[in-house]
């Protein structure tokens, strides 16, 4: 039996793709209407789906947190005596801009003697309600997870275990970073050359800031790392891409959709200026999304840095 805690567009995803092996219970502030999430629209939640607002009676020993990761420490801090000792699954991609904690450190702050996984890799949320082929990434830091691999596995959902979660979830929140600089070139007219620059240079900043951090170069090449950066920075589908081709378009974008890169990108910002990293796509990509610098000021300042070796 699996809990999902969050009835937006992931959470509805996986309760409809794991709802074929398992019980499954969705938990969301507001009941779907129709069998329908207002955040994944065209899905019906299968009959077999138990959705509740009522929290307590949703919780098994195994809860999916399918929640983003502003909101997340709130939650898991108001929530954290009825979670702890259970198994909790991450599926939040980002930095938490008050602590600058990984959405699995905030669960363990709240939740200390909870088996805490991450699960995360290149799926948007509509493949996985389709029934898309999609693997992904579920990492744990020190306890087996082979159980846990299995039950959440079906013949077209594919998870491969780590143990590297730092380095999972580092992956996962930093291509969103990369993902809005990326539609950011596109929407501001730079060409595909351009993205392609920034991406492959995204991607040296990710490795860079995740290994300063105790994670494993190998871990940001696999599913969780380049594997998602691939998928979100190539594709319209993705809401931080859209962002930030809005934003390199000057044009207004939605604030009520989920853009993970935009808070994640001021986190990384801070936090890589604090220890000496240098990042700085994220640090363009940070002042871009707090409205301080201009899409044209900040291409000529990565264009201005100093020639080196790749
Ligand atoms: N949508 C996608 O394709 C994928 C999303 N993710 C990640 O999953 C996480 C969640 O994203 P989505 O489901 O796409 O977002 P979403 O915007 O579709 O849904 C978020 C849900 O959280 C609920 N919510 C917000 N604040 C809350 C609170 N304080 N208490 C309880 N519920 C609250 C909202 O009502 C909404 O239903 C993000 O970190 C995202 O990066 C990961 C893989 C794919
Ligand atoms: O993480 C995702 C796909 O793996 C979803 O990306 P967006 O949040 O940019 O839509």
């Amino acid at each position: 039996m699996i809990s999902i805690l969050g009835g937006g567009a992931f959470g509805t995803a996986l309760a409809v793709a794991l709802s074929g092996s398992q019980k499954v219970t969705l938990w969301s502030r507001r009941l779907p209407v129709g069998g329908q999430s207002p955040r994944l629209p065209g899905v019906t939640i299968p009959a077999e789906v138990r959705c509740t607002d009522n929290l307590d009676s949703a919780l098994s020993e195994t809860v999916i947190l399918a929640l983003p990761t502003q909101v997340l420490g709130g939650f898991v801090g108001a929530h954290g005596a009825s979670l702890d000792g259970r198994t909790l699954v991450n599926t939040a991609k980002g930095i938490d801009l008050e602590s600058g904690e990984s959405p699995s450190g905030l669960i363990a702050r709240a939740c200390p003697d909870a088996r805490i996984a991450t699960l995360t890799g290149p799926s948007f949320a509509v493949d996985i309600a389709r029934g898309q082929p999609t693997a992904l990434t579920l990492a744990c830091a020190d306890e087996d997870i082979e159980d846990l691999q299995h039950a959440l596995s079906t013949p077209v959902l594919r998870l491969y275990r780590s143990d590297d979660l730092r380095g999972a979830e580092l992956g996962g929140a930093l291509k969103n970073v990369v993902a809005i600089a990326a539609g950011i070139a596109i929407g501001a007219g730079l060409g595909e050359s351009a993205r392609a620059a920034l991406i492959t240079r995204g991607f040296a900043e990710m490795t860079r800031f995740a290994t300063r951090h105790g994670a494993r170069p190998e871990t940001l090449a696999g599913l969780s790392g380049l594997g998602d950066l691939v998928l979100t920075a190539t594709s319209t589908l993705s809401r931080n891409y859209r962002y930030g081709h809005a934003l390199g378009a000057g044009k207004a974008f939605d604030a009520a959709i989920t853009v993970e890169g935009a808070k994640t990108a001021q986190a990384v910002s801070r936090i890589a200026a604090a220890r000496g990293i240098a990042m700085p796509i994220a640090d363009a990509v940070a002042e871009l999304a707090q409205g301080r610098a201009s899409v044209a000021e900040s291409i000529l300042e990565l264009l201005r840095r100093p020639l080196k070796e790749e």
